[in-house]
């Protein structure tokens, strides 16, 4: 950038007319319009696009005061104050508008020699051209920026977890504590407590902020190919490999953290594989003999109690122990007493915002069945009927009418105990029948999530579902 209150100076320097027909020489085939001034403002030497541009011959105006060429010109008056005019909007008398320089050139005694002038754009149409390019790009640069951020960053810290009860504090507390190390994290927690927040936090909370946070749910993809996923392949690995081989999720993360969600689904025998990459610190790609160097923090979530599938076979406790340096347990809803109030103002705030709509409120009734209700689902199902709740509101505020009969009509299982002089094997059966009944309700009977919820496996809910001909 030009400084505009910095003039150029010049040792003494006479423009005589061999210098100016040496300048001319210079700059007339020169595709910017340039001009030089003597100290009395007459031109010494113009180019040719610029007498072009000014629509005069250009030995016509050799010689002239400067006025005299464009009676608009500034050029005495920056002679006076000398100070130089940088990028100025000029509208020539020939009508042409462009944005100009106009830089006085002193002596050592600060004395005008004489004037450079050039147009930077002969035309504002061309300079707003360039500027709306420029803005263009620059929104453009913005959205990459976000998607890549979305891509391969974190998107949470510690501020966007909401959450005052003291189980969530301290929480908190452990993770900002594990953020400052290089250990390997694992959080444990009830599906939907928030345990990618926190991954999420620790990463942003981390030295690492800057390199990627990449994240990969062992539940979602399929065991066969798990392994190229987390440490890709080489070129001809397989049939179907990709052209040039693929990058793995481990190399992706270096430098930074990977956050293995579901970390209790992984196949047995990728957990052999992965412990040979902690312990090595680095990875061996599907198809290739050659190992790669590779610096990962790696923070790993379940639902599922670890030491418990180690028991049972499914789970290698060496591996555990290794993934388990700092554990963070997140708690459930239920346990966060006084959270539901705050977690519903922000989250009604967050919805709205993505809905479009303006809801901004609730009625203390609507509030008091949220407080009553248990949550099996945690904050993710708090949030969905949040956002079922703001759908249906049409003024500002969510009332009990816009929530869910399942969260409205608790008494329905008070009535299991109506009657009291019941066999406890009938109460049983009919609470088991309700939280099944509920439980699709909320997950809209997707039987896989519900089983997940519930901690039940997915045929033991099938026989419970045909038991109770829940349809
Ligand atoms: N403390 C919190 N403050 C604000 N939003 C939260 C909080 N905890 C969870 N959420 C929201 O609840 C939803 C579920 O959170 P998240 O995906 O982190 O849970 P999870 O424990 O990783 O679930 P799962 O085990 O099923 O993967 C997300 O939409 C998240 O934004």
């Amino acid at each position: 950038m030009i400084d505009e209150n910095k003039v150029a100076h010049t040792p003494e320097l006479v423009l005589t007319d061999y210098l100016v027909s040496t300048l001319e020489k210079i700059f007339d085939p020169v595709p910017v319009p340039i001009i030089l001034l003597d100290k009395d403002c007459k031109v010494k030497m113009i180019n040719r696009v610029f007498a072009n541009y000014l629509e005069f011959p250009k030995e016509e105006i050799i010689g002239k005061e400067v006025r005299e060429v464009d009676k608009n010109s500034r050029f005495p008056y920056v002679f006076k104050t000398k100070k130089a005019e940088i990028a100025w909007k000029h509208k020539f008398e020939n009508g042409h508008t462009g944005i100009v320089h106009r830089i006085p050139v002193l002596d050592e005694q600060g004395e005008v020699v004489y004037g450079f002038g050039m147009v930077l754009f002969e035309d504002l149409e061309e300079f707003k051209d360039i500027i709306n390019k420029n803005k263009l790009l620059e929104s453009e640069l913005h959205l990459y920026k976000k998607q890549l951020q979305k891509i391969q960053g974190a998107k949470y810290s510690w501020e966007t977890i909401v959450g005052q009860s003291e189980k969530m504090v301290q929480a908190k507390y452990m993770s900002r504590r594990a953020a400052q190390t290089n250990s390997n994290v694992l959080l444990l927690g009830k599906s939907g407590t928030g345990k990618e927040l926190f991954a999420h936090a620790i990463h942003n909370g981390s030295l690492r902020k800057h390199a990627p946070f990449v994240k990969v749910n062992c539940a979602a993809i399929p065991a066969e190919l798990l392994e190229s996923e987390l440490f890709g392949y080489e070129e001809g690995a397989f049939t179907g490999a990709k052209k040039g081989g693929k990058v793995g999720k481990f190399q992706l993360a270096n430098g930074g953290s990977i956050f293995l969600d579901e970390i209790g689904d992984m196949p047995l025998k990728m957990q052999a594989k992965l412990l040979r990459v902690l312990q090595e610190q680095e990875i061996e790609k599907v198809g290739s003999n050659n190992t790669i160097k590779v610096d990962v923090r790696v923070i790993s979530a379940t639902n599922q109690d670890l030491l418990e599938l180690a028991k049972q076979g499914e789970f290698r406790e060496d591996l555990y122990y290794r993934l388990n340096v700092m554990t963070i347990g997140i708690p459930t809803l239920n346990e966060r007493e006084g959270d539901i109030e705050v977690l519903t103002e922000k989250l009604i705030k967050k919805v709205s915002k993505e809905i479009g709509k303006y809801v901004d409120k609730i009625s203390p009734k609507a509030m008091e069945y949220l407080r009553a209700h248990n949550w099996p689902g945690n904050v993710r199902e708090l949030e969905n009927v949040l956002e079922r709740a703001i759908n249906l509101v049409e003024g500002d505020t969510i009332m009990p009418v816009h929530l869910p009969v399942y969260i409205t009509k608790k008494e329905i299982t008070d009535t299991a105990y109506n009657g009291n002089i019941r066999s406890l094997k009938s109460i049983i059966e009919e609470t088991e029948k309700e939280a099944i009944v509920r439980t699709l309700e909320y997950t809209k009977g997707n039987k896989l999530q519900t089983a997940k919820i519930l901690n039940i496996s997915r045929s033991s809910l099938y026989d419970k579902i045909e038991k109770y001909c829940i349809e």
